[in-house]
């Protein structure tokens, strides 16, 4: 049996679990249940705090888990303390970075100027290992969440914290600098050195299967033969387009993959070739 960690709380509970069940594995129907077995599969789903689905993983009592890459090196036992468990593949949501952030009138705007000061964090590790690596000797300052409030209530001079749209801090009167110390996504974390089995394996590739289908569309053409070259170039495929004669003598129908983000400029540069019907079809499922 397959055994695999998901957030039960959080942003990234709800995209983990939707993941999932695109996957076709059984998810809880309450956020009260804290474990569900999808016997189809025979993979059962345990419901834990992102901040420790690494260390059921590290300790080999689940197989894999899905968490924030910060979270997963946060966590991570110093070198020769234990097992760890290691980041198997990005799963392109829950995207965020960690990064410092002042109030505007400290005047500290550079990680040189966070020398001798309080940096207030959720994630200690991570920025103990920074700080060292940038040799700054400041002093950390370990919250539990919220720390955006920190400097406003004097505790701390400047904070380090994860960022997404940039709202919480903005709205807590707190200016980003320096480059991020991280940046981040959900990603699939098993355990290091394990061996390789069919199970994992098979869930792997039916989350890359999810993230396919949402990365690509499916792009149908016709095209007269004579820019065929030019207009394949453009849509160049996976492995390569299907090109297949159609009943008109002198053109062709072309089916290929096609980067979402890329479709309307690939329309706009087929038609200006000479390419006509073109349609676009979301992708369901796939197995590359
Ligand atoms: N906008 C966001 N806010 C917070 N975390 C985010 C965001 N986007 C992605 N994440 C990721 O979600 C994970 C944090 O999850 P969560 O917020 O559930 O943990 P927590 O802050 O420790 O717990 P809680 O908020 O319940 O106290 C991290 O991996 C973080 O990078
Ligand atoms: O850049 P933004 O889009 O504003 O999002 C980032 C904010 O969201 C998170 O807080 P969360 O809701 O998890 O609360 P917490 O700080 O108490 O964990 C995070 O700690 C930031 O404060
Ligand atoms: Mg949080």
């Amino acid at each position: 049996m397959l055994r695999v960690a998901v957030p039960n709380k959080g942003v990234l509970s709800e995209p983990a679990a939707e993941m999932l069940s695109e996957s076709g594995y059984r998810q809880r129907r309450s956020t009260k249940d804290l474990a569900v077995y999808d016997p189809d599969s025979d993979t059962e789903f345990f419901y834990l705090r992102p901040r420790d689905i690494a260390v059921y993983v590290a300790a080999g009592t689940l197989d894999v888990g899905i968490t924030g890459r910060d979270m997963l090196l946060e966590t991570a036992p110093a070198d020769g303390e234990g097992p760890a468990a290691a980041e198997d593949m990005p799963l392109g949501f829950g995207r965020s970075s960690f990064r410092f952030a002042s109030p505007a009138e400290s005047g500290i705007d550079s990680v040189a100027q966070l020398a001798g000061k309080r940096i207030a964090t959720a994630y200690p590790v991570l920025l103990q290992r920074f700080l060292a690596e940038s040799d700054v000797k400041a002093s950390v300052v370990k919250l539990d969440g919220a720390v955006e409030t920190a400097c406003r209530l004097g505790v701390a001079d400047a904070v380090c914290d994860v960022v997404e749209t940039g709202t919480t801090l903005r709205a807590a009167g707190l200016r980003i600098f320096g480059e991020p110390v991280l940046t981040s996504e959900a990603v699939l974390v098993r355990r290091e050195g394990a061996e390789e089995i069919p199970a994992v394996a098979q869930l792997r590739r039916r989350l890359r299967g999810v993230l396919v289908a949402r990365q690509y569309v499916l792009l149908d053409y016709d095209c007269p033969n004579e820019i065929l070259g030019r207009a394949t170039e453009l849509t160049p495929g996976l492995e390569g387009p299907t090109v297949s004669p159609l009943q008109t003598p002198g053109w062709s129908a072309v089916r290929a993959m096609v980067r979402q983000n890329d479709t309307n400029r690939v329309m706009d540069e087929l038609w200006e070739l000479g390419a006509r019907a073109i349609l676009v079809t979301s992708i369901h499922a796939c197995r590359l």
